[in-house]
């Protein structure tokens, strides 16, 4: 097995499923600067991917089996359910082209993905990352039972492309993954609800979802511009909590209202769904 040392611009590499995931990954990929020819999807339907590809410039290749004699990394982007039986096959193929296997699978271990790999296939890499690669704002957690150092590294400059790296402990995947690959759609179901909100008192639909939205993009941007992480949320609060005012009411009512347990519920179902979903 030859070992990928480097990423670079011209690193093929190749998407086993062209859906949701995989088209944020190719449209932030593509949008860096990654050659289009060394970007190469396949779907199951002949559809997403064909599509993507007339999206982004990147190729087409309707034969799995093509796809992974090019592919330089192998990016497993299908639903969790569908691995074993799509890599079965597919066996050959693997062991010949011999990639780097990156999969992007919630709920799904390395020891588990192995056991769909050639017998002592090591190099293969975890990662969690969001949808927000389309945009290079990706926040990705990377992590490996078996692949070198090397193989790490180019897994994390792949995903650098995309947005910000942190390499974390297996362990750990299951609440990095409510944190930041899950919590997208979280905070856009209640940018959604404070925008209904302020259409029950009087704002219009398109008025109310712009200055929710740009108001939820203005409080991370200033999250993130603390120093103290820990402390951040204390400090924006604090300095838009006039005493005795408007948002200090808000906020009280929200915590009466269950503010933080709803959070601490969706991350607590988040982990226990990624244990089920590891084991079917
Ligand atoms: N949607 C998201 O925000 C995130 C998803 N993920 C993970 O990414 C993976 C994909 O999720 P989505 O993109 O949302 O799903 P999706 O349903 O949009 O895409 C799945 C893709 O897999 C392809 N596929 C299925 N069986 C195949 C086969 N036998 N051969 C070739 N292609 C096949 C489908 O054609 C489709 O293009 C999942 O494992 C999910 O856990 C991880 C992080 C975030
Ligand atoms: O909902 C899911 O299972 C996947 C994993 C993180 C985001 N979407």
């Amino acid at each position: 097995m030859s070992e990928l040392t480097k990423f670079s611009d011209h690193t093929k590499v190749a998407f086993l499923g062209s859906g949701n995931m995989a088209g944020a990954i190719v449209r932030g990929l593509i949008a860096d600067g990654h050659q289009k020819d060394c970007v190469l999807v396949t779907d199951r339907s002949g559809k997403s991917g064909p599509a993507l590809a007339k999206e982004t410039g990147c190729t087409y290749v309707a034969e799995t089996k093509e796809l992974i004699a090019q592919a330089q990394i192998l990016i497993l982007a299908c639903k969790p359910h569908q691995v074993a039986d799509l890599l079965a096959p597919l066996q050959q193929e693997i062991k010949d082209s011999a990639p780097l296997v990156v999969s992007i699978l919630a709920g799904t271990s390395c020891e588990k993905l192995a056991k769909s790999l050639p017998d002592g296939y090591s190099s293969l890499v975890r990662v969690m990352p969001n949808v927000g690669a389309a945009l290079g704002q990706s926040t990705t957690a990377v992590a490996t039972q078996s692949a070198t150092e090397n193989e790490v590294q180019a897994v994390a400059d792949l995903f650098s492309a995309v947005g910000s790296v942190s390499v974390i402990d297996e362990g750990n995947f299951a609440t990095f993954t409510a944190m930041a690959g899950c919590s997208p759609a979280w905070f856009a179901a209640s940018v959604e609800a404070l925008a209904r909100a302020g259409v029950a008192n009087g704002l219009s639909a398109a008025t109310a979802m712009k200055a929710a939205a740009e108001a939820m993009r203005a409080s991370a941007d200033l999250l993130l511009a603390e120093e103290d992480l820990p402390l951040a949320g204390a400090e924006v609060i604090r300095r838009v909590c006039s005493p005795g005012g408007t948002t200090v009411a808000g906020l009280q009512a929200a915590e009466s209202a269950g503010l933080r347990h709803v959070w601490a519920a969706a991350v607590e179902a988040a982990i226990a769904r990624d244990t089920t979903l590891g084991a079917s």
